[in-house]
């Protein structure tokens, strides 16, 4: 199955369940969190017109070009008189524009002469250097739609509006299960034919970092029983996100587990790695058996199983940022399966880690982002090629 296929219909099934408890949160604790209501406008912003400078107000009719006197001093957050005709008034940046000023001209185009009149020294136009109210937003409008992911700038503009606290989505609950006899959890001897469990850390703290509640579930060995019963128990969770297993050996024991529940939806994808991604679901709780290989791991998550997450959500912007490169490397051998190899740019041009294999996770450290190549193409250096950047996929 196609790759795009694959994305099509995980986020249909995505769409089939969509969270919809909202819970309201303070503005601060809403850093990932997907708004639950579109953010409506509730102030004009600015509220009244200010000045965009450190200058003087006046009213252009009254300035023949002879010296003004000056009548008011206004600071940010003051309430300035309205403007007495014929003078100027002096003002600050973000103070309120008095009523019957209609430009401010800045400080380094005036001179205060000996008897404190102020000369312009520059030519002037209405409304120079005045931002007029409601110039952002006005009351009433629409200025973030439900669905939208709260970062930094989101919060930063919910804050400019007043809003104190904002109706989010609640978390996606997915529990993170290891499978492989062979895993041993870092900080224990390595024994004979172990190896360190490197997937559990990552996804658990990259769901976390996608504003997922996470419930580690631990590691399960390779047992179709012990399977069936680990799956069984994880009931109360929105998604089981496991690793290993998924393949065709005599120890790959999720994909069977939910082929005898009947419920297998995906399997084999034209992605390299992560050949084997598996998704169906256990009596009812979706399940998605990542690939084991640290790679396969990383790559199916960052372009399968997070879009799917955030589609649960209702955040429709999933697509991660990519652009075209020139290929800083030779590609001669045709893949059947779209290969996602982890690159770096270098001097404007995508170049590869030396070892693509997807027992590699180093590769992915060395790496700032997947370089597409498409099933079927062969490239020369300079060719174009995608290049998605990792930090695209990590929030
Ligand atoms: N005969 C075939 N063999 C394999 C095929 C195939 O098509 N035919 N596909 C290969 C591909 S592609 C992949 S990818 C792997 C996927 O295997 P599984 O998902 O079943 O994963 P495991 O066999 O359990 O483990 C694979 C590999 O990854 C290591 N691993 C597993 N979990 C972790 C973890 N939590 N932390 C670190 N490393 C982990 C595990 O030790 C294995 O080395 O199958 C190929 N085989
Ligand atoms: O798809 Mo497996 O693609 O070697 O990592
Ligand atoms: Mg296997």
């Amino acid at each position: 199955m196609p790759v795009e296929e694959a994305l099509e219909r995980l986020l249909a099934m995505a769409e089939a369940t969509p969270i919809r408890e909202r819970e309201r949160l303070p503005l601060a604790a809403t850093q990932g969190r997907v708004l639950a209501e579109p953010l409506v406008s509730s102030l004009d912003l600015p509220p009244w017109p200010n000045s965009a400078m450190d200058g003087y107000a006046l009213r252009l009719e009254d300035w023949k070009g002879e010296p003004l006197p000056v009548s008011q001093k206004i600071f940010a957050g003051q309430v300035p008189e309205p403007l007495q005709p014929g003078t100027c008034a002096r003002i600050f940046t973000g103070a309120p524009v008095p009523a019957g000023a209609d430009c401010v001209q800045m400080q380094e185009n005036t001179e205060v002469q000996d008897d404190q009149r102020v000369r312009f020294t520059e030519p002037l136009k209405v409304g120079q250097n005045i931002r007029p109210q409601g110039q952002e937003t006005t009351i009433g409008e629409q200025i973030l739609a439900a669905g939208t992911r709260l970062g930094p700038i989101e919060q930063g503009l919910a804050a400019s509006l007043g809003c104190a606290e904002l109706d989010v989505i609640r978390r996606v609950r997915v529990a993170v299960l290891s499978t492989g006899d062979e895993l041993l959890e870092p900080g224990q001897p390595l024994g004979p034919g172990q190896i360190y469990n490197s997937n559990r850390v990552l996804l658990c703290s990259w769901l976390q970092r996608l504003g997922c509640e996470v419930l580690d579930a631990g590691i399960l060995p390779d047992d179709l029983a012990a399977t069936r019963e680990r799956l069984a128990e994880l009931k109360d969770v929105d998604l089981i996100l496991s690793t290993g297993g998924v393949s065709v050996g005599e120890a790959d024991f999720l994909g069977l587990a939910l082929r005898e529940a009947g419920e297998l939806a995906l399997w084999k994808l034209a992605i390299k790695p992560g050949k084997p991604l598996t998704f169906g679901h256990f009596r009812g709780v979706p399940v998605i058996g990542l690939p084991g290989n640290p790679a396969s791991t990383l790559v199916t998550f960052a372009l399968l199983a997070r879009p799917y997450l955030l589609r649960r959500l209702g955040v429709q912007s999933i697509q991660p940022l990519r652009f075209q490169v020139a290929a800083g490397f030779a590609w001669p051998q045709p893949g059947n399966r779209r290969e996602y190899l982890r690159g770096r740019l270098e001097d404007g041009r995508a170049i590869i880690y030396r070892n693509q294999s997807s027992g590699v996770l180093r590769s992915a450290a060395w790496a700032e982002g997947l370089v597409e190549v498409l099933e079927g193409r062969t490239l020369v250096e300079g060719d174009q090629v995608a290049f998605i950047p990792l930090s695209e996929l990590l929030d």
